[in-house]
């Protein structure tokens, strides 16, 4: 079974950071395989652009060469690529000088008025001078749109500088401001659960749900990004952002529509409930650690500090959080998320745990009566559980067992799970701001992180050491223990 692709008009994407990791591994493959689900019409162009001295065919080449090591099997059709390399050009372009920008603008100036993306896969320092010259080169059109990468800022006052930067040259409906979990098909899949499903929602509360739990864990570790991680951390990397998006997307109240403005209103009144940590509390709701040598699956594996080589860093590579939302839904709903480089398995879940039921109306030996859970399962192996007790089958009498009610995305629709970055380099053309994030959102989500990266300076709060390749610092599984509840180790 597959959903109907819509080819959408010939347009322009301007990659800046084109030679970079971000366009290697994920843009490039996420536009080719748009062009085989046959979503991208002709002329349509991918423009690469940054420093590097290349020229249109020079940038074929690595393109090529990043298709074929990052596609999977199969995934590799010599004529689709030869198709896909001659829709690209390269302009060699410098964000802090004037090279290059005619040269961008008279490129871009023969395809008219047509759709122009531009996509910021740069580092957040140079997002301010690209917008900047883009707009005084004269290169927006009527229908431009700008995608600007994570992280936005690294505080709240930075984030809002960058913010009153780039939005200087565009307007808000302009800019897309990219969470590439939003794109993911299971974190869309919970707005179809939730408001497609009558079942769900009457229960999707204080009254029923005990707590939720969102773990983000990765097996990998600084993947060559050592620069940028030490000074983010795991709190800004990934929690400031994805784990709260996926938060809100749990929390927030039905929206009037799928609408991008209704979406996001309802996802801001969550992050402006959220109960403030701080220095008062941050030792009892927080936990930073950082992985030490240990082993993963493909074997040894160093310690943060010798793969970033520097003995004295004290950035957090895993963190775990207790947060409370603060309205009448959620009241005394604790929502623990947890997120880690080096964990045990690559894994992501959003875990409901419903409440006990009130009465047991079986006998000791029937077995034990488990809590409902409902497991939604971000990666690897997309797909929605619900825990259930049923009868054990057969005439033994009445024993009770704990069984998965499972859906599992691959198994039951049998289409490739497409990447994250396909769905929202296509909303972006289509102009559909659903799955990204507003100012407010983004200043909102630092608004609350702030106090919680202040009070872990000035408090001296520890960073624990976990060994590569477990489920985190000790103290991490107390902050849950302590509640009486333990984390959900994914089955
Ligand atoms: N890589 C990833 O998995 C993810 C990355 N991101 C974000 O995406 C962005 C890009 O990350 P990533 O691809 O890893 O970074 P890289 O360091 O791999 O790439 C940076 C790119 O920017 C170009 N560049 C640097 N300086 C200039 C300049 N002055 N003018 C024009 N181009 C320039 C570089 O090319 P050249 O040297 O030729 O100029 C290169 O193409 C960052 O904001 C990152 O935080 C977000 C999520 C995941
Ligand atoms: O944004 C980021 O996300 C990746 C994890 O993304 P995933 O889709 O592979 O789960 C993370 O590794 C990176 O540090 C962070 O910047």
């Amino acid at each position: 079974m597959s959903s109907q692709i819509i080819p959408v008009e010939p347009f322009d994407y301007v990659v800046f950071g084109g030679t970079g990791d971000l366009a290697e591994r994920k843009l490039l493959p996420a536009l080719y395989h748009r062009q085989i689900s046959g979503q991208l019409t002709e002329p349509t162009r991918i423009i690469g652009a940054s420093r590097s001295d290349l020229d249109d065919e020079g940038y074929r080449a690595f393109a090529g060469e990043a298709l074929s090591r990052h596609l999977k099997p199969g995934e590799f059709d010599e004529q689709e690529v030869q198709r896909f390399l001659d829709r690209l050009h390269y302009v060699s372009v410098d964000a802090s000088s004037e090279r290059g920008w005619d040269a961008l603008g008279k490129l871009l100036a023969e395809a008219g008025e047509r759709v122009r993306a531009f996509y910021l896969a740069v580092g957040p320092s140079i997002f301010g001078e690209i917008c900047e010259r883009i707009h005084n080169h004269g290169l927006v059109n009527d229908n431009t749109r700008i995608v600007v990468e994570k992280p936005i800022g690294r505080d709240l006052e930075s984030a809002r500088a960058l913010n009153d930067t780039i939005g200087h040259a565009f307007s808000e409906d302009q800019i897309f401001r990219i969470d590439h979990y939003l794109g993911k098909e299971t974190v869309q899949n919970l707005m179809a659960l939730r408001f497609a499903n009558a079942l769900y929602e009457p229960l999707w509360n204080s009254a029923h749900i005990d707590h939720v739990q969102i773990t983000v864990a990765e097996s990998v570790g600084l993947e060559g990004r050592a620069g940028y991680y030490d000074r983010a951390g795991a709190l800004r990397d990934m929690v400031q952002n994805h784990l709260l998006q996926l938060l809100c997307l749990v929390a927030m109240e039905a929206p009037t529509s799928i609408d991008a403005e209704a979406v996001r209103d309802e996802k801001l009144k969550v992050l402006r409930a959220l109960h403030p940590i701080n220095a008062g509390n941050a030792s009892r709701l927080t936990v930073r650690g950082q992985y030490r040598a240990g082993a993963s699956a493909g074997g040894a594996v160093d310690g943060y500090l010798d793969e970033l080589g520097d003995d004295k860093s004290n950035t957090e590579t895993f963190v775990a959080i207790k947060a409370e939302i603060e309205n009448w839904r959620w009241a005394g709903v604790p929502f623990y998320m947890r997120t880690g480089k080096r964990m045990a398995q690559r894994v992501s879940e959003i875990v409901i745990n419903f409440k006990p039921i009130p009465h047991s109306i079986f006998s000791e030996g029937t077995g034990q009566i488990i809590a409902n859970q409902l497991v939604i399962r971000l990666q690897p192996d997309e797909g929605v559980k619900q825990w259930i007790m049923i009868k054990d089958p057969g005439p033994g009498g009445m024993r009770l067992r704990h069984v998965p009610l499972d859906m599992s995305f691959a198994a039951s629709f049998g289409v490739r799970n497409p990447d994250a970055y396909e769905r929202l380099l296509m909303d972006v053309i289509r102009c559909n701001q659903t799955l990204f994030m507003r100012r407010d959102e983004v200043e909102a989500a630092w608004q609350w992180v702030d106090p919680i990266l202040t009070a872990w300076e000035e408090t001296d709060h520890p960073c624990h050491g976990y060994t590569a390749g477990t489920s985190g610092p000790t103290n991490a599984i107390a902050l849950i223990e302590r509640d009486g509840r333990t984390w959900h180790e994914s089955r």
